[in-house]
């Protein structure tokens, strides 16, 4: 018997995180019976503060990378205070703590990277030595591969904190997450994208992922919630991920694409100098006999291709 109502759903407090949940609960209460009005009742958000949320000002990997935004929710999950928390299934680890899983992953959003800017339209029009701010590793290795010229100023913080640092002249343009902004209803600000295939975003960008106990993985609630053709596209991505041992410290981008049975990725890894790009391209045709091993198949293949190819120049140094 799977655990029956309330699912308590953790929650970080910054407002895409609140978002995201906001979108979650919604449609967990619904699939758990709740009338509108009743989210609350059957699937309370639980407020929780991670440490990556209270250090702002450094790069991610220099501080202890992608865990420190899950590492206090774990925590909650693995005590039994919440049942479910929602991410961005590109912020997730290759690997999970024991006893946890990424239990369902619901229609992904607009996977691009969206570029903003009041300079220009598109990245390839900023003036010579113009400021791109990111704080994405991957994200800096593309655009220098394309346009070596360009300076990367180190713009971390949510989306509406750089936001402002444009706005304020911090930098000449900002990449972002399209799937980002349209949950926070800013969907409206980017210029132009980034081209999924010449330029591919994190691998899992613009998906969610609902992370719940091993033990939960079979209930109803989560069944009503996932997307088939999601998850094998993110299975493909995340099998690169896994393949690059990616982290913040590798520049990695991945993209597969649903179409029939036919599924389609690019895979590429670069030196975070961006001088040296790694590709690789495949396709396999599912049978639906286990299209998810498969699709992870085709990742992890393509990934350890890059891997061989690329070396020790993909890891940027301590
Ligand atoms: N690293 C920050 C982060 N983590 C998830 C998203 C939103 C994108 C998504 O849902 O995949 C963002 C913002 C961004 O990259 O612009």
């Amino acid at each position: 018997m799977s655990r029956q109502p309330p699912i308590r759903i953790g929650a970080r407090g910054s407002k895409l995180s609140l978002a995201q949940s906001g979108l979650m609960q919604a449609r967990i209460a619904a699939a758990l019976g709740a009338a509108p009005g009743e989210e609350e009742a059957y699937a309370p958000l639980i407020p929780i503060v991670t440490s990556g949320d209270r250090i702002q000002d450094r790069r991610l990997m220099e501080i202890g990378g992608k865990g420190l935004f899950t590492k206090e929710i774990e925590e909650a999950l693995l005590d039994g205070r919440i049942d479910c928390a929602i991410h961005s299934l590109k912020d997730m680890p290759a690997e999970l703590p024991p006893g946890l899983v990424l239990a369902a992953t619901p229609e992904r959003e607009d996977p691009r990277d969206a570029f903003i800017s009041p300079v220009c339209a598109r990245l390839e029009d900023l003036p010579h030595g113009a400021r791109l701010g990111t704080a994405s590793l991957r994200r800096q290795a593309q655009a220098l591969h394309v346009r070596p010229d360009l300076q990367i100023v180190m713009l971390r913080g949510n989306v509406d904190t750089r936001l402002a640092k444009l706005e304020r002249g911090e930098a000449d343009a900002i990449l972002l997450a399209q799937s980002g902004l349209n949950r926070l209803g800013l969907g409206h600000l980017p210029n132009s994208w980034l081209d999924p295939v010449a330029c591919p975003p994190a691998p899992g960008q613009g998906a969610l992922v609902i992370e719940t106990r091993l033990e939960d993985v079979g209930a109803d609630w989560l069944e009503a919630v996932r997307c088939r053709p999601t998850t094998i596209c993110v299975a493909a991505e995340r099998g690169a991920l896994f393949a690059l041992e990616g982290s913040c410290r590798t520049a990695v981008g991945a993209h597969a694409v649903l179409d029939g049975p036919k599924l389609s990725m690019i895979v590429e890894a670069l030196t975070p100098d961006g001088a040296r790009r790694f590709r690789r391209q495949g396709e396999t045709t599912l049978d639906g006999a286990d299209d998810i091993a498969a699709a992870r198949a085709l990742g992890l293949s393509l990934g350890a291709a890059v891997r061989a190819e690329g070396g020790d120049a993909l890891i940027l140094p301590d």
